[in-house]
């Protein structure tokens, strides 16, 4: 059989669920999740795969206003990884009542040639009726060619959405091996699954001027991964949240970490954090480049 690919770039407000659909569509984590908003900083790809057709998805950050310089460098982020894509997702917040903050995505998307594909998501927690409202408000224009109701996280809906991708996918060579489910170095995601557990165990306490960066990355002789990371906070006074009593929250943190990328990488994970204070780390251009972001003025 003829071998499929394509790109499909996945858009849709902080929090619509973006992330989750992503790991649905792969089957596997490869975004990171969390209940905070604006939490997808770098562009990360998904890889799914559905027969003899390879779904490269553009996991993109949430678009939104942008005022600091990291935020501009995450809707810039956001803004590539939907050029030339062979279809859009706009993913959208089914249980949310009012849609007038979408008004500005779905006028730059007017412009878009692509194929448009709107994901009313979170249909688990959602009444029929104002889904049924929803997807006629906003696909009433023709903007967009069809509709999926699905739920991200149950995976309800998600088996169709997939194969209606890879329907859409053009004809052509794989781009990645098949095992592979993200184009985001091994280093780059073991620093996204530190800073999810950051998230998750400081939740509305972590400072979202933080930063987890790669310091190394090295094979054992034995097989074992040992990996050391840098969580880098604006200020001194955050060190304490951070570190926890004794230390206990950092502990935890790795400790959970290193079991998740264990499971991840297949084999034994060594993982050292450390913590250190730069007030001016959202200055430095080699951290964006880090994250894959581009520097913006
Ligand atoms: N009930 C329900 N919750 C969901 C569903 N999909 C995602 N969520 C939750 O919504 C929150 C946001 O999900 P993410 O996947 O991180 O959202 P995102 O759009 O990638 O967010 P950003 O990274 O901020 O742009 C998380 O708490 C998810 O568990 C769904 O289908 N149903």
């Amino acid at each position: 059989m003829t071998q499929h690919c394509g790109l499909v770039a996945v858009l849709g407000a902080p929090n619509a669920g973006k992330s989750t659909l992503v790991n649905a569509l792969v089957g596997q984590k490869v975004a990171i999740v969390s209940a905070k908003a604006q939490t997808t900083r770098a562009r990360l790809m998904g890889i799914a795969l559905e027969g003899e057709t390879q779904i490269i998805l553009a996991d993109t950050p949430g678009l939104f206003a942008p005022k600091r310089r990291l935020d501009r460098a995450m809707v810039n982020a956001a803004w590539e990884g939907a050029v030339e894509a062979d279809a859009i997702l706009l993913v959208v917040d089914g249980r949310k009542k009012k849609r007038d903050y979408l008004a500005p995505i779905l006028e730059s998307l007017k412009d878009r040639p692509e194929r448009k594909i709107l994901v009313l998501n979170k249909v688990d927690e959602t009444a029929k009726e104002p889904l049924l409202v929803a997807a006629q408000d906003l696909a009433g224009d023709g903007q967009f060619s069809e509709v999926f109701f699905v739920s991200a996280l149950t995976g309800d809906g998600v088996p169709e959405l997939k194969t209606r991708l890879a329907a859409l996918m053009p004809e052509g060579p794989w781009h990645y091996p098949e095992d592979q489910v993200s184009d985001a170095s091994e280093r780059l995601l073991a620093c996204e699954i530190t800073r999810e557990q950051l998230y998750r165990q400081l939740h509305d306490e972590l400072p979202y001027d933080s930063v987890v960066r790669p310091e190394s990355y090295t094979t054992r002789k034995d097989g074992s991964v040992e990996i050391h990371q840098q969580i880098v906070i604006a200020r001194d006074s955050q060190k304490g949240i951070v570190l926890g009593k004794g230390g206990t929250k950092l502990k935890a943190i790795g400790e959970a970490a290193r079991k998740e990328l264990a499971d991840l990488l297949g084999t034994k994970v060594h993982l050292f954090l450390h913590v250190k204070v730069d007030e001016r780390w959202s200055e430095d251009k080699e951290i964006y480049e880090e994250l894959g972001l581009d520097w913006v003025r």
